[in-house]
């Protein structure tokens, strides 16, 4: 392992963590080994390796490792401020747009400038960000949802070729797949977490089990994020619908606390189904809570909670 060490932070959004490194200070030559030594649950980061002021250990999400590392480099000269984020994944994987991410890098973005508007430039799009007046959560504009095969990608033969695929079967699933930065597969259950005399509910799902074989289904031919959500309130009545969610993320191979873009596929699939009223929701995965809006037209919004952990330092090289 190289001595050389360098700083890095540690923030999360509802749970969803992740290392962040200043890339314009700070050079990682092999990103991925980096993400892979230091993201993992059992042998990876903890709040042991931080220095100076910060939370002390047991930090909200208090957990070994990490859901990724980003690599950010912010551009004051523009108006807003612009930074460049890269995410790569605890499997080393290069992911093109993560919802919690971007929340994070507005915080991480705001304590190092003291704006709170930002251009975030991912490899999925330029996406505004905003932090709230506390700095305590921060918006992020999420692009427009899409159900087209090409572009969530779905692969299929014959006459479904150009057909979105809409609450159909995919490796014992029911699931309706899009792409809101990445490629999303929705699968809806009945019971919510709450209802604990369902023996269907959310919860009792084996996430772990079932997930593996739709995100390596041959119709997603770059892999899915696969979720699994039960409306809780479809919003008819005061207030927006309440959905909750779990999700198997693509790149950690595993469930997370939580995923922004799951967030919004789930918002938008719901929509499309008709299984909710309004273009507002509210999504609770296991790390917090979420607010969504998935307008007809243009930008989604992804709203929510985002806390710096701790910082410390890291060997570049852990090999
Ligand atoms: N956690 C992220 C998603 C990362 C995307 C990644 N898992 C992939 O598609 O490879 C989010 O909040 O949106």
């Amino acid at each position: 392992m190289s001595a050389h060490a360098i700083p890095f932070e540690k923030y999360h959004g509802t749970g969803n963590d992740f290392l962040v490194v200043d890339a314009s200070a700070e050079s990682v030559g092999d990103r991925a080994a980096f993400a892979r030594a230091h993201c993992d649950r059992e042998t990876g980061v903890t709040a042991a390796d931080a220095v100076g002021e910060g939370s002390p250990p047991g930090t909200p999400t208090g957990r070994r490792g990490a859901d990724g590392v980003l690599f950010l480099s912010v551009e004051e000269r523009f108006d807003p401020t612009r930074v460049v984020m890269t995410l790569v994944q605890p499997d080393g994987s290069t992911a093109t747009m993560c919802g919690n991410g971007a929340r994070v890098v507005a915080l991480w973005a705001h304590e190092r400038t003291g704006d709170r508007e930002f251009m975030i430039d991912t490899q999925a799009g330029t996406r505004r960000a905003f932090v709230n007046a506390d700095a305590t959560a921060a918006t992020i504009e999420m692009g427009e949802p899409t159900f087209d095969p090409r572009r969530v990608p779905v692969v299929r033969d014959g006459a479904l070729a150009d057909e979105p695929l809409i609450d159909e079967p995919v490796e014992g699933l029911r699931v309706t797949a899009l792409n809101t930065g990445v490629p999303h597969a929705v699968s809806f259950v009945d019971g919510g977490r709450d209802a604990l005399d369902d023996p269907n509910r959310i919860d009792e799902i084996d996430l772990d089990r079932v997930a593996p074989p739709v995100r390596h289904a041959d119709v997603f031919p770059d892999g899915a994020n696969v979720n699994l959500a039960a409306v809780v309130d479809d919003g008819s009545g005061d207030g927006p619908a309440v959905i909750d969610q779990r999700t198997f993320e693509r790149g950690v191979e595993g469930e997370t606390q939580s995923c922004g873009t799951g967030a919004v596929a789930i918002v938008a699939a719901a929509r499309r189904l008709g299984l909710i009223e309004g273009d507002a929701a509210v999504s609770r995965p296991p790390g917090g809570v979420l607010e969504i809006e998935v307008p007809d037209r243009g930008h989604a919004t992804l709203t929510g909670p985002v806390a710096h952990e701790f910082s410390g330092t890291l060997p570049v090289d852990p090999r």
